[in-house]
């Protein structure tokens, strides 16, 4: 008999989530039936998403949700063989048990000297949000100009790159200046901190007088309200994300953005990574492919043990990480 640990979200967030929100309970597992998989969490990931999810999806005394790289422990499942990893989606546990249904094996030919981790980072859901995301959702061309929020992030740090790749000018922002050194050492054109900055209007002028293309945004809010006003004409803005108001208590007032939307004739779309998941084998291909090659760089913010997953979490809410925000159990 296997006892698993899990983590459940004991209280709904008000406002920015505490430790306290949080209670580490142990579950007993059941011994495995023909079809099942025993398998242990050996990394798991912790993502903004959580945050809004939690209110829309949970409630009090629920195993918070998440992703996991993990390792096949015991297999009475044909299909997979003990010692193999996957990536699953069983929320914050250290063990689980699957009927193989709901997992991914990581893609053949990972090379042993890429850390598995990054199955749930650059080449995972980040990874892909950034690639249907500019792709498809902005539908960038070579030679635009691309903006990004949050840009030292797991979604953030992959769009700059991949706008690189994609033959444009990319500009960025992120909180601190040791995260600005980041995303110019990843090769983005232009960086800012956004929280030493006096004018974000004058620095988006400054750092593309002619305007943006493409506008991946990751934060909402005061800042979408700013950089829509220095959209070019037909610019196309891919809403991803609005970390900006995930803790709100209250909700913020406006924009209101039809005058630049009207006039530039811009288009606004929102997107869910999975709706694009009919093509996720693709996705992954191209990204393990542009990591192998050293195009697509990564850096991984590693919490040690389990029993720091709210820790960890925090951290990312607070702006702690610099690439992806993952706990090594
Ligand atoms: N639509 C979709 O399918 C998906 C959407 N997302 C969204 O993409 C965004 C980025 O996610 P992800 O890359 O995983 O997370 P990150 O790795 O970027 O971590 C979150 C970062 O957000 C920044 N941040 C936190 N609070 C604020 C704030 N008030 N204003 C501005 N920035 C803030 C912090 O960086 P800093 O120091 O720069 O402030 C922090 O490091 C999120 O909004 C997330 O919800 C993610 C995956 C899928
Ligand atoms: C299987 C994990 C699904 C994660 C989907 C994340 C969508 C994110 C939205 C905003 O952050």
């Amino acid at each position: 008999m296997v006892t698993a640990k899990v983590w459940v979200m004991k209280k709904h967030f008000e406002g920015f989530p505490q430790t306290s929100d949080f209670e580490m309970k142990q579950e007993e597992l059941a011994n495995l039936k023909d079809g099942e998989l025993l398998l242990e969490s050996v990394f798991l990931s912790v993502d903004p998403y959580m945050r809004p999810y939690s209110k829309r999806d949970m409630k009090e005394g629920d195993v918070m949700i998440g992703t996991q790289v993990a390792r096949i422990v015991e297999s009475k499942n044909p299909a997979f063989a003990a010692g193999a990893f996957v990536v699953a989606n069983k929320g914050w546990r250290t063990h689980f048990i699957s009927d193989g249904t709901d997992l991914n094996l990581l893609p053949a030919g990972w090379p042993e000297s890429l850390p598995r981790s990054l199955a749930l980072g650059t080449v995972g859901m980040p990874g892909l949000t950034a690639y249907f995301g500019l792709f498809e959702v902005c539908k960038m061309k070579p030679g635009e100009t691309v903006l990004v929020n949050a840009a030292a992030g797991a979604v953030g740090s992959v769009v700059g790159q991949l706008a690189k790749i994609g033959g444009c000018k990319v500009v960025g922002c992120a909180g601190s200046d040791s995260k600005v050194a980041y995303l110019k050492k990843i090769g983005f054109d232009e960086a800012f901190n956004y929280k030493t900055i006096t004018s974000l209007d004058e620095t988006l002028r400054k750092a593309s007088p002619d305007g943006y293309d493409c506008f991946f945004d990751n934060v909402g809010g005061e800042f979408a309200a700013i950089a829509i006003n220095h959209m070019k004409k037909y610019g196309r803005i891919a809403v991803c994300g609005a970390i900006s108001q995930y803790n709100d208590t209250v909700p913020q007032k406006g924009p209101y953005i039809q005058f630049p939307m009207i006039f530039n004739e811009l288009s606004m779309k929102g997107f869910i990574v999975t709706s694009w998941y009919n093509r996720r084998e693709e996705g992954v291909k191209a990204l393990l492919k542009w990591v192998v090659e050293g195009k697509l760089k990564y850096h991984e913010q590693v919490t040690e043990r389990f029993e720091n997953m709210p820790a960890a979490f925090i951290g990312m809410l607070k702006g702690e990480n610099i690439g992806k925000a993952i706990v090594k159990v």
